[in-house]
């Protein structure tokens, strides 16, 4: 019932209930959800398990296992490829470690010699480190070493002659291991096991390049005659066995009676009051959910209460630790320095130091974006803020789960940011919680993700008519493609890769679109952080504010070509945001449905972008002080769409004006960009949308809704599928909401490149009844 803060127990509800009755925060808690606490399930170490194995988990305080540990363990042991899908610290690793170390220490030589192999597959370097740490804290003598971009080159030797244990990451594997496969044949031809760890962060088009990965590492395993069990572990995953399945191409079983012994864990759902500010055409504004999540930090802090604030944004994870140190000084001298900021960009050594730091508690709060989500092993922690629906009810649980680690209590705030789905989710408690985490969802069959791969898997061993099956469906019409375009040599005995070039070059796994930019301080060159390729003509353009760990820098000038920002300290009372002009046109109709006379598409698309000028806005407040034209190139697309359309004489009786038309359907493209999230495992930042009264290619209203990756990620087709609740739910969101005239809640959109003009509220709700006027009642 308490979180342990310090030595005195600090009950969660009264925690609540301070932070809530403070003078002028009334009406922020929507709703207030009590998890019970939950006892152990423990079952007996299975009779195969290695005894110093065992001994060794007891050591480290496992008096005995819990039942689904062993249910887990047992089906791995007996080569079932298994997926373990239960809670945040369920003690997921010691259901792989158990039989894959026994296995290990069974098969050595006589005198020690490697006998079997174990490879465990994280999403990060980070989370492979805290593997690491925790393998070698059992004190067996099990070769185990982790493999990453860091490794030098006598630890990589090591890892591939002697290691019996690599800890690396889906990346490495396919840049270094695959491509490297005759080198590493003896570990390869001897692995046993392939834990995949965090399996749920393999979605969208990073989930369909891992499973091409992991396509591969099984042919190559086969070449050399080894034929390993596959262990995934996720605590969100939703239809495992589905997703599971999905990444590895093979029949998984899916364990998910969670045995382990839980606290209570409360969940707060807070809205920000609304400011006296006016928005873009007036709109009401509500206060920044980061403005929010900082005065909160602060206060838990100054409780002695261990928090973490998930902020989405790296400019907010700086923004909410920097006003959280400035409140905390007025309380006393002492507290501002227990509170910091962490995020990607920050120099590897830089990120060590503050996790080193939140360990240790020498830090009581810290602000970061999800550059900390994954598994890191941080415990002790008593509360989590969310400045923001982190997108996925998968995220939520996976943030939430950093605190309250074991049986202790935990208390999670989700604050909500002024956008749709965020204010739909804290009216509507029963989305976020009454329903299982969402399916991970990803498209294998991307022909922009295969052919590299093929490309890949030909290069490491030619590729025969056997491996067709093994890369699925589309794989010979993207064979025939490749041979077509050069890439690929068919000859005789399969297709071959006759290219100097690397092949395992052409996949960018993560989607980053090229080389990072470096952002390099004027006069002494130090580089002082990076901005992704895909995102740097929107932050890193000659004139852009850029704050890294609170310090404020403007860009100089960006070379696109050097993929280098020379950025210069500086102070201003300004903040920057790009505006982008969007393209788009219908390349082919895949799938349709008709719903009355209206007619909703799934389809492929070119969608063009280019980032055209930037606005200055005074901070705090957001007012609008200028705007400078920026010459950059145009970025084209080739990706999935939904769209739908509504024909003339539908919009003739709807009782639209045609003058109306623009802003309904633009209103209704960003209110449904905002939900999609809800619907398909993606955030509003992976989709994109476009709508006009009139489109060349439709003759009529179309509203589209895009992937923002070549060839899609699966997120529009999932819209497409799911759409009937999907835009029922945006226009019950448009409808509820209280203002007049549309606000951020609803139709206005942090990234439209309009400044949110044209748009109509009414319009949109008018719109979307005469379209959901003619869906089927259920669809699935
Ligand atoms: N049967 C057990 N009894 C007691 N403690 C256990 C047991 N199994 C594991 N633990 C401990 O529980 C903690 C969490 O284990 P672990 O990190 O494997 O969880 P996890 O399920 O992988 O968590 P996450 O999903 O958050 O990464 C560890 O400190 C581990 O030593």
């Amino acid at each position: 019932m308490a979180l342990t803060v310090g030595r005195r127990p600090l009950p969660v509800g009264d925690l609540v209930d301070r932070l809530s009755s403070v003078p002028g925060r009334e009406g922020r808690l929507t709703h207030l959800e009590v998890r019970p606490p939950r006892s152990a399930v423990t079952a007996a170490w299975p009779a195969w398990a290695a005894p110093e194995v065992v001994a060794a988990f007891e050591a480290r305080g496992v008096v005995q296992p819990w039942r689904h540990q062993v249910d887990a363990a047992d089906a791995a042991h007996a080569g079932r490829h298994v997926v373990l899908a239960t809670g945040t610290a369920s003690g997921k690793s010691l259901a792989y470690q158990l039989p894959a170390l026994s296995h290990v220490r069974a098969c050595r030589g006589a005198r020690g010699q490697r006998g079997a192999t174990v490879l465990y597959l994280a999403p990060t370097k980070a989370l492979a480190q805290d593997q690491l740490a925790g393998l070698t804290g059992l004190g067996l003598d099990v070769r185990v070493t982790t493999h990453d971009g860091d490794s030098s080159r006598d630890q990589r030797d090591w890892a591939r002659d002697h290691a019996e244990y690599v800890l690396t990451n889906p990346d490495m594997l396919h840049r270094s291991l695959l491509p490297g496969h005759a080198r590493w044949a003896a570990f390869l031809g001897s692995l046993s096991y392939v834990v995949v760890d965090e399996c749920h962060h393999y979605r969208g088009v990073f989930g369909a390049h891992v499973s091409h990965v992991l396509r591969r590492l099984r042919r190559i395993c086969a070449a050399y005659g080894a034929h390993p069990t596959f262990v995934l572990a996720s605590a969100t995953v939703a239809e495992p066995e589905v997703a599971a399945h999905r990444l590895t191409g093979l029949d998984v079983e899916a364990i998910t009676a969670d045995a382990s012994p839980r606290g209570q864990v409360t969940l707060a759902l807070w809205e920000p009051p609304f400011t006296s500010y006016a928005g873009e055409n007036g709109a009401p504004v509500r206060r920044a959910a980061s403005s929010e999540t900082a005065d909160l930090l602060a206060d838990l802090v100054a409780e002695d209460v261990r928090t973490l604030a998930f902020v989405r944004s790296r400019r907010g994870a700086e923004q909410v630790a920097m006003t959280a140190a400035e409140l905390l000084a007025e309380v006393d001298p002492s507290l501002p320095g227990r509170v910091a900021s962490y995020r990607g960009g920050y120099l590897p050594e830089e990120r060590r130091a503050i996790e080193e730091a939140l360990r240790r508690g020498d830090l009581t709060g810290l602000a970061a974006t999800n550059a900390l989500e994954l598994g890191i092993d941080i415990s002790g922690l008593d509360a989590v803020l969310m400045a923001g629906f982190p997108g996925t009810r998968a995220a939520l649980w996976q943030q939430l789960g950093r605190a309250g680690r074991g049986a202790q209590d935990a208390l999670g705030i989700l604050v909500a940011r002024d956008d749709p789905l965020d204010t739909y989710l804290v009216h509507h408690p029963e989305a976020l919680l009454g329903r299982p985490v969402e399916a991970t969802v990803f498209d294998p069959t991307n022909p922009y993700v295969l052919g590299p791969h093929l490309c890949a898997a030909a290069h490491e061993i030619p590729l025969t008519e056997a491996d067709l099956e093994l890369f699925g469906p589309t794989t010979a019409p993207v064979l025939d493609q490749l041979t077509a375009g050069g890439l690929l040599r068919r000859r005789a005995r399969g297709w071959f890769w006759t290219d100097r070039r690397r092949a395992s070059d052409l996949a960018d796994i993560r989607s980053t679109g090229g080389s990072p930019v470096q952002l390099v301080e004027a006069g002494t060159g130090r580089v002082i952080g990076t901005v992704d390729a895909s995102s740097s003509h929107g932050t890193a353009h000659a004139g852009a504010v850029y704050v890294h760990r609170g310090e404020t820098w403007l860009v100089r000038s960006l070379d696109l070509e050097e993929h280098v920002a020379v950025i210069e300290r500086t102070e201003v009372d300004y903040s920057t945001s790009a505006r982008e002009i969007t393209d788009i046109t219908v390349v082919a109709e895949r799938e349709h449905r008709d719903w009355g006379s209206c007619r909703l598409s799934f389809g492929d698309v070119d969608v063009s972008h280019q980032v055209v000028s930037f606005l200055r806005r005074r901070q705090p407040g957001g007012d609008v002080l200028g705007e400078e034209p920026l010459d950059l190139p145009e970025r084209a697309l080739r990706t999935s769409a939904v769209w739908w359309t509504v024909p003339e004489h539908v919009l003739a009786e709807s009782g639209l004006l045609p003058a109306d038309l623009p802003g309904a359907a633009h209103a209704a493209e960003h209110c449904s960009i905002g939900l999609l999230p809800l619907f398909a495992t993606c955030d509003r930042w992976d989709i994109g949308g476009v709508s006009t009264a009139m489109h060349p290619d439709t003759g009529t209203l179309t509203v589209f809704v895009h992937d923002g990756h070549p060839g899609g990620a699966g997120f529009a087709e999932r819209g497409f599928h799911a759409a009937r609740a999907w835009l029922g739910a945006t226009r019950d969101a448009i409808v509820a909401c209280t203002c007049l005239e549309g606000c951020p809640s609803c139709i206005q959109s942090p990234k439209c490149g309009n400044q949110n003009n044209p748009l109509d509220k009414a319009g949109a709700a008018r719109l979307l009844d005469v379209l959901l006027a003619g869906a089927p009642a259920a669809e699935r």
